[in-house]
């Protein structure tokens, strides 16, 4: 897992840019080697990101940074997310939601049966993540100047309860999006912890960002799936598969087309990540009717109408609008 996109000083690769050009280097088991694109559709030109990781993300769909993210902030985020278990803090639109095996049982939640939380962008607390300047100064590298805050969340993946509903199904982001072009999206998702295949890592398949978006639907889990996990029709098992071993602090930038999901957790803790889309306001609105995306467009203005009494629903793109902040830049269409 050493080469994986991570934050290698340049030219540790004792390869010249040259000789990279010429070889297909190998740089682990299933990521794609190194064959140079000309001209670059996923990053923009950028004084930050080596040579090296502008061409690993262009050919793979995610880059890891080591060490991103202090520990005092990450101490600071965790304890804001327990006050919010706690009830002590509380913001406008904040959804907590817990796993569904617990959600399902009658046996009463204590506040360690909360799965994630999301949507905090009234939470200055948590919310100060998305604005981080060394995550804002990578962000710039895919989205350019202007970037809005989209989509925000904690994950607090529970131990699994034994029915494995502990795990994200394989997925692509772009699937609950209404905005493009995709390569203007970027989700970064930072350990708040070491997670590895015990705690159930990210999981991704290299180099499926340059792949179309595919239809989404609830997966045949026999112990339950949470709602709204959809995940991508007739996935194929064998597909390469490569985890994502991170410790506290390093943070994974991923595009939204990239196909991933993460594993079951089996130890006792529960594995904590906290993540932000960001999309550049320069991307537009679009609308799903009549598209593979149609399916989460109904459920989520179900639960609006269920949930906030809007008895006309509303479309993906209000439920975007109203979550969407500007973190950088101008706000312009988004
Ligand atoms: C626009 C936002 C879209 C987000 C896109 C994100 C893109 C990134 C990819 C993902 O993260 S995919 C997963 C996204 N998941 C969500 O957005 C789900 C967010 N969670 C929620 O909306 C609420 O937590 C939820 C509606 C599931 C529960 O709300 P409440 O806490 O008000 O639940 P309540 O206890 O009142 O139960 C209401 C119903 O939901 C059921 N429920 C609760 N938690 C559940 C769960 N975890 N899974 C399945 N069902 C659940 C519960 O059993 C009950 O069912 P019945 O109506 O049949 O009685
Ligand atoms: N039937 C399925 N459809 C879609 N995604 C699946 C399916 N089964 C597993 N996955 C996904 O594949 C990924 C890996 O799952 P798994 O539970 O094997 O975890 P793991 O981290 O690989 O664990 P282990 O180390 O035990 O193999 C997760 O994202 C999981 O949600
Ligand atoms: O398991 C995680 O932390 C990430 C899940 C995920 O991919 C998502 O919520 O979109
Ligand atoms: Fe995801
Ligand atoms: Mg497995």
């Amino acid at each position: 897992m050493q080469a994986l996109g991570i934050n290698t000083p340049p030219g540790s690769g004792r390869l010249s840019i040259l000789q990279r050009h010429l070889t297909a280097v190998p740089v682990s088991g299933q990521v794609a080697t190194v064959s140079h694109p000309t001209s670059f559709q996923y990053t923009l030109d950028n004084d930050l990101l080596t040579t090296e990781q502008r061409h690993f993300y262009e050919e793979n769909g995610f880059l890891v940074v080591k060490n991103l993210v202090s520990d005092q902030d990450i101490d600071n985020f965790r304890s804001a997310f327990e006050k919010v278990c706690r009830k002590e803090l509380e913001a406008p639109g904040l959804v907590v939601m817990r796993d569904v095996v617990i959600a399902k049982s009658e046996f009463v939640p204590d506040q360690k049966a909360i799965t994630k939380i999301q949507d905090f962008q009234e939470l200055p607390e948590l919310f100060r993540y998305c604005s981080l300047p060394q995550i804002l100064r990578y962000v710039e590298c895919f989205l350019g100047p202007n970037i809005m805050a989209m989509h925000t969340m904690l994950i607090n993946k529970p131990p699994d309860a034994g029915k494995k509903t502990s795990r994200h199904p394989m997925h692509q982001d772009l699937h609950y999006f209404p905005f493009r072009p995709a390569e203007r999206i970027v989700c970064a998702w930072t350990a708040m912890e070491r997670i590895d295949r015990s705690n159930g890592c990210l999981v991704v398949i290299p180099g499926t960002h340059k792949g179309e978006l595919k239809q989404h639907d609830y997966p045949e889990w026999e112990g339950g799936v949470n709602k709204m996990y959809h995940g991508v029709r007739d996935f194929d098992p064998n597909s390469p598969r490569v985890h994502l071993v991170m410790e506290k602090g390093d943070t994974v930038f991923f595009h939204p087309v990239l196909l991933h999901g993460s594993g079951m957790n089996k130890t006792a803790g529960f594995r904590k990540a906290i993540s932000c889309h960001y999309a550049s306001s320069d991307c537009y609105y679009i609308d799903v009717k009549g598209t593979s995306q149609e399916n989460i467009e109904k459920e989520i203005s179900e639960l609006a109408r269920k949930r906030y009494g809007l008895e006309e629903g509303i479309t993906l793109k209000d439920a975007w609008f109203t979550r969407a902040r500007c973190v950088k830049g101008e706000r312009l269409n988004m």
